[in-house]
């Protein structure tokens, strides 16, 4: 736990080589996840659905709707994003965390005092001091608008690094916004209606490396949570840990490299008023393997108000949540805790 400026990483725990986790990493009996589960189970036979995007624009739209109306999670295929670009980009990610000294890395660090700062990190919400907290070290890049680029502050090891987060973050834009283009025309939407709806995005690449871990029935790699935006987009190595919710039930989400995982979240939920749902996921940690992933979020900006599609609103299907200020919701969910979908919940109507 990181206090008065004490920075402890989860790796540097990781590597002590001791046989349990401290007491502040330990998840209450409720949040646990059941280790039989763990490489076996975790939702049987169950998985997300697989899309092709290379299908006829029918087929796409049947099985976007199916996925988004009962998952909010999804591979994609055929997604236009070189195979080479992702390989490298969790190539770079996984040689900063394992190869880059801990003192250099230190001296990246994001400012713990403020939310969604940039930079390496363990500790994302700063709540309070009583939060479990994630068995996971982080480093968040600020990628989009370009006036939030600076590529000094990201790491200069490897040194392609820079140039590899700023290419991934733009290839990533392109296939957020072709998605939402569909998603919209599935729900027989103007194929442009959630894009303008959600604006300009601000894209945030959060790249984590969850460490083995000694204790992982006790453990969460990340709490359970929806994920505050519009759309994110997912890499993973091949440890697999990523798992969703699906009818009260958490179903793994099982590597498969060329492909790219797509998990709806709030305010499309919001703009949808909720026939799309995003998706509840966590992740888990394991003994062995430290595992990689890179998320890259896409959000309005903090003054965008986000309100239910008029155009989904009649006599028979009123609005499912109030309006509310993207920046207000970002606050609540830094302070309060994701908790789950609790957030969202709140504005129920
Ligand atoms: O590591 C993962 O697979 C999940 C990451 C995630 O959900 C997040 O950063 O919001
Ligand atoms: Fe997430």
């Amino acid at each position: 736990m990181e206090v008065a400026g004490e920075q402890i990483r989860v790796q540097s725990l990781s590597q002590n080589d001791k046989p349990h986790v401290p007491p502040q990493y330990i998840q209450p009996p409720q949040y646990r996840h059941n280790a039989d589960t763990v490489g076996g189970g975790g939702g049987g036979d169950k998985s997300i659905p697989a899309i092709d995007l290379g299908a006829t624009r029918a087929d796409l739209h049947a099985e976007l709707d199916r996925a988004c109306k009962d998952w909010g999670a999804f591979h994609v295929t055929n997604h236009g994003v070189p195979i080479q670009l992702l390989n490298e980009m969790r190539r770079v990610g996984v040689l900063f965390f394992e190869e880059c000294p801990m003192a250099e890395k230190l001296r990246y660090s994001c400012d713990s005092n403020s939310f969604a700062s940039e930079g390496y990190g363990s500790r994302m919400l700063v709540s309070s001091n009583d939060t479990v907290l994630d068995w996971r070290d982080y480093f968040d890049h600020h990628t989009l608008p370009l006036s939030r680029r600076n590529p000094d502050r990201w790491p200069h090891f490897p040194p392609n690094y820079r140039e590899v987060v700023a290419e991934y973050g733009d290839r990533m834009k392109v296939l957020a916004q072709r998605l939402l283009s569909l998603i919209s025309e599935s729900l027989g939407l103007p194929s442009s209606r959630i894009k303008e709806a959600v604006g300009e995005f601000y894209q945030n690449i959060t790249v984590s490396y969850y460490p083995p871990c000694p204790q992982p029935e006790l453990t969460l790699g990340l709490q359970a949570h929806s994920d505050m935006g519009a759309i994110t987009l997912l890499i993973q190595d091949d440890v697999g840990g990523l798992q969703v919710l699906k009818d009260g039930e958490w179903v793994n989400v099982h590597p498969l490299s060329d492909a790219i995982v797509v998990i709806l979240a709030d305010q499309t939920e919001i703009i949808t008023n909720g026939k799309y749902r995003s998706a509840e996921h966590r992740a888990i940690t394991n003994v062995n393997k430290a595992r990689f992933s890179v998320a890259t979020f896409h959000d309005p900006a903090k003054t965008t108000i986000i309100s239910p599609a008029a155009e989904l609103i009649s006599n028979s299907s009123p609005p499912k949540y109030c309006q509310v200020t993207y920046g207000d919701y970002v606050l609540l969910w830094y302070t309060k805790g994701p908790e789950g979908k609790r957030n969202i919940d709140r504005l129920l109507l």
